[in-house]
């Protein structure tokens, strides 16, 4: 072979490596119709799928963030919601996971309750404390100040992500929020959330491997832009 053809095609697979990105695994979990596979669409294709379908077993979908001049992967893994449609598939999603989404509908208290399923869930699955939680309540487009009774209140949510030491947001895979609703986070800001800046550049940067214990959800909240969480 032509040795300087030999010679850029080694410079060629060097480079690949340096442009090789790391790769963080967010698990996407919550009651089936919630808006799961929208949000992650959202996040990662900028826009409101017109069609959904259950998902069955679980969908990955890819976004790649420029974070402290580092290219960051998040990985979605968004997962079916029906438990016939999860099956033997489990233990592979909770496997090296680096955060998980828990999303619930603002206007179907049911899948809020059903939220203690998941955190059991992830308890059976041994995910470590030290893995950062989001509660996100989605679908706030449809949140009708006048009818509070049949939503799920921004308290609730606030008492239960504390509880369960999350950062919680609102938002909408689809649409801005009803006039006369605060709180609303919108669904493309999520990777800011989970963007390094804030708590993932701690986690992930070499020089604070031995630090993990000192990353839990209160050091988050205070690192964040406040300007991303309106509730704190
Ligand atoms: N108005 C409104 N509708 C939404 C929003 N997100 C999702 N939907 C609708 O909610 C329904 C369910 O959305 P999916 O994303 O398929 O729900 P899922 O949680 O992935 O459901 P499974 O795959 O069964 O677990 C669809 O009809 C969506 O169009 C939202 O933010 N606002």
């Amino acid at each position: 072979m032509d040795s300087s053809l030999e010679f850029s095609g080694s410079l060629g697979s060097v480079s690949s490596l340096l442009t090789r990105c790391r790769t963080f695994k967010v698990l996407v979990i919550g009651d089936s119709g919630v808006g799961k596979t929208c949000l992650t669409h959202r996040l990662c294709a900028g826009e409101f799928p017109c069609r959904s379908e259950a998902t069955i077993g679980v969908d990955f979908r890819e976004r790649v963030l420029e974070i402290d001049g580092e290219k960051i992967k998040l990985q979605l893994w968004d997962t079916a919601g029906q438990e016939r449609f999860r099956k033997s598939m489990v233990q592979h999603y909770y496997r090296n996971v680096h955060a998980v989404l828990f999303i619930y509908d603002v206007t179907c208290p049911a899948s809020f309750s059903g939220l203690t399923s998941w955190v059991e869930e992830c308890r059976q699955h041994s995910l470590g404390q030290d893995i950062p939680r989001f509660l996100v309540g989605n679908k706030s487009d449809l949140r009708d100040p006048k009818k509070t009774d049949s939503q799920v209140s921004q308290e609730r949510a606030v008492s239960f992500s504390k509880a369960h030491g999350m950062i919680f947001f609102e938002t909408s895979a689809k649409d801005p929020p009803k006039k006369g609703t605060s709180g609303h986070t919108y669904a493309h800001q999520l990777p800011q959330l989970l963007s390094p800046s804030c708590a993932l550049h701690s986690w992930i940067s070499p020089r604070s491997k031995g630090d993990l214990g000192a990353i839990g959800s209160d050091c988050w909240r205070t690192s964040h832009d406040a300007s991303l969480l309106h509730f704190y």
